[in-house]
């Protein structure tokens, strides 16, 4: 597997695992990352009339020395400009003593339209906003338009937050080694990093797996062993019952839209639930997805202890006022009572809250988070987008010092939820510390009723029996893949059938890995 992101310390105790297990060392790490760089641009930019090599003190600019070296040996004209030389007997300074090309000061750095310029300045070290020379070096490359190759980050860019730090190249390609890091695909970094290119540099999986990382990319390599596939004897609450929460008659949409997302996602049942005034306009709408008349928490109860429904979808339509917290509140209450009590056995075991939920939860959210940790609570996935997440919480959203990665973790603790922190860059939490990064989005979801669309997903996945943190991610992967393959056009309506093509190519994955 390579979906795992490396923080910069993990990177760091990688490159040290895997000198101490040899034959490799650091200087031979560094050479390979190089080799790999110089390849890439030898591959993209045979026609190059001149490459300028911006090499900074760190180990980045070892990798900057490398490929100068390979560039200059193939033929290719190439400065280095150099911010300070490498530490002394560092694997930088070899790198540098390897290489012919005596370095110009980066002060000097100018460079003639037509050239490609490589971004060896700062990678996994930077500590500080780029200033000064690098500064201007970034203000050259942008003016000119020159392609950028980034050597492991763009400069400027933290690879474990996203954040940018100063300033920041935009790449067109970015290499890195071993495993992307958290920079690479949470904004703004992603947006510098141009097309991410993975290089092995010798850093085995097995030394990967030693480092017990718990951040991940949202690929299908993530979930795709527990994806569901229906059993040869499967009948339709076999496949899982999905209850869908409907607001009253003039907002019922949400809830149809997510129930319909329910079903498509493989849910054998799907009910939506209404109350007494919309049930008539509901009525006029479904037909594959059943309707049950629930406006009292006594008929919700009735309902699920009567057909059991194995996820529950609360907040699509219901409105942002108080009554919705509260009812939310009563409804996790009344799960982990029934889940204790086997006589009832009326235990719906996931939750997803969304929209309005969310909301109307923001009144009250330590209410929330104390009926969440109570023993027999049923599972919960919040699923906020940013106005969202910042009402529920609004001290951990106004935390300067934490990236998008880290308010997800801090907030699925203190809820004790999967949080979906949605957004071009959606970071999915569970409270056990794991993570993954959504990078397979695409702008046309930003529309009317996608989140509402998620949601049904979620639930239908989590009633099939997925486990809650891959079950989560699979939903966000394929709601995101379904819209980006969908394209210009696309609104919510259309996200069911578009989940059809995916879903067939994960079955036939699934199928074939059995
Ligand atoms: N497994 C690994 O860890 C490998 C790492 N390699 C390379 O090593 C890099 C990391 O090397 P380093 O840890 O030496 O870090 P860097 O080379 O990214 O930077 C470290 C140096 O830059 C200074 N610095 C940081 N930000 C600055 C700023 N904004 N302005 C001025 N000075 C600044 C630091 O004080 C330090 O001297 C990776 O990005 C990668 O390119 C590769 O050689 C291959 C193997
Ligand atoms: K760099």
């Amino acid at each position: 597997m390579s979906n795992e992101l490396l923080i910069s310390a993990e990177m760091s105790e990688a490159d040290r695992l895997t000198i101490a297990a040899g034959p490799a060392d650091g200087i031979g790490l560094m050479r390979r990352a190089g080799e790999a760089v110089a390849a890439e641009i030898l591959k993209r930019y045979p026609a190059a009339a001149h490459v300028h090599v911006l090499c900074g003190p760190g180990n980045n600019g070892g990798d900057g020395y490398v490929v100068a070296r390979i560039l200059a040996d193939s033929g290719v004209s190439t400065t280095i400009w150099a911010s300070g030389a490498p530490r002394p007997e560092s694997d930088a300074a070899f790198a540098a003593a390897e290489c012919p090309i005596k370095p110009r000061p980066l002060s000097g750095f100018a460079a003639e339209p037509g050239s490609i310029v490589v971004d060896a300045l700062y990678g996994a070290g930077l500590s500080k906003p780029l200033s000064g020379d690098a500064a201007k070096a970034v203000d050259t490359a942008t003016a000119l338009r020159l392609p950028v190759v980034a050597v492991d980050l763009p400069s400027g860019v933290s690879g474990t937050s996203g954040d940018i730090l100063g300033r920041a190249f935009r790449a067109e390609v970015t290499v890195t080694f071993a495993r992307k890091k958290p920079g690479h695909l949470l904004l703004p970094g992603r947006g510098q990093c141009g097309e991410i290119v993975l290089a092995d540099i010798g850093i085995g999986d097995g030394i990967i797996a030693q480092l017990a990382v718990s951040t991940f990319e949202n690929v299908p390599d993530l979930w795709l062993r527990e994806f569901p596939v229906p059993a040869v004897d499967a009948h339709k609450y076999k496949r899982g019952h999905v209850g869908v929460f409907s607001g009253g008659p003039s907002a019922t949409g949400a809830a149809r839209l997510s129930a319909m997302a329910a079903a498509r996602s493989g849910a054998g049942a799907v009910t939506v639930l209404s109350p007494p005034n919309a049930m008539q306009v509901n009525a006029t709408h479904l037909t594959a997805i059943m309707l049950r008349e629930a406006g009292s928490l006594e008929e919700v109860q009735e309902f699920l202890t009567a057909r059991r429904p194995e996820a529950l979808v609360f907040g699509p339509g219901l409105g942002p006022e108080p009554k919705v917290g509260n009812f939310a509140l009563q409804l996790i209450k009344a799960l982990a009572d029934g889940a204790r009590d086997e006589a009832t056995a009326s235990h719906a075991s996931a939750i997803v809250l969304d929209a309005d939920a969310i909301t109307s939860l923001a009144h009250q959210p330590q209410a929330l988070f104390e009926a969440a940790r109570e023993p027999s609570a049923p599972v919960l996935v919040i699923t906020p987008h940013e106005g969202e997440f910042g009402r529920l919480f609004p001290d951990i959203a106004g935390d300067k010092t934490l990236s998008k990665l880290a308010k997800a973790r801090a907030a699925a603790v203190r809820a004790n939820a999967v949080i979906v922190y949605k957004g071009a860059d959606t970071v999915i939490a569970a409270p056990d510390g794991k993570a993954a990064i959504n990078s397979n989005g695409a702008a046309w979801l930003a529309t009317a009723g996608s989140g509402d669309v998620l949601s049904g997903i979620i639930a239908g996945l989590l009633a099939q029996g997925m486990p809650l943190f891959e079950g989560t991610c699979a939903a966000v992967w394929l709601h995101a893949e379904a819209g980006s393959r969908f394209g210009p056009g696309l609104i919510a309506e259309d996200l069911p059938l578009a989940l059809v093509p995916v879903l067939r190519e994960l079955f036939d994955a699934r199928t074939a890995a059995q």
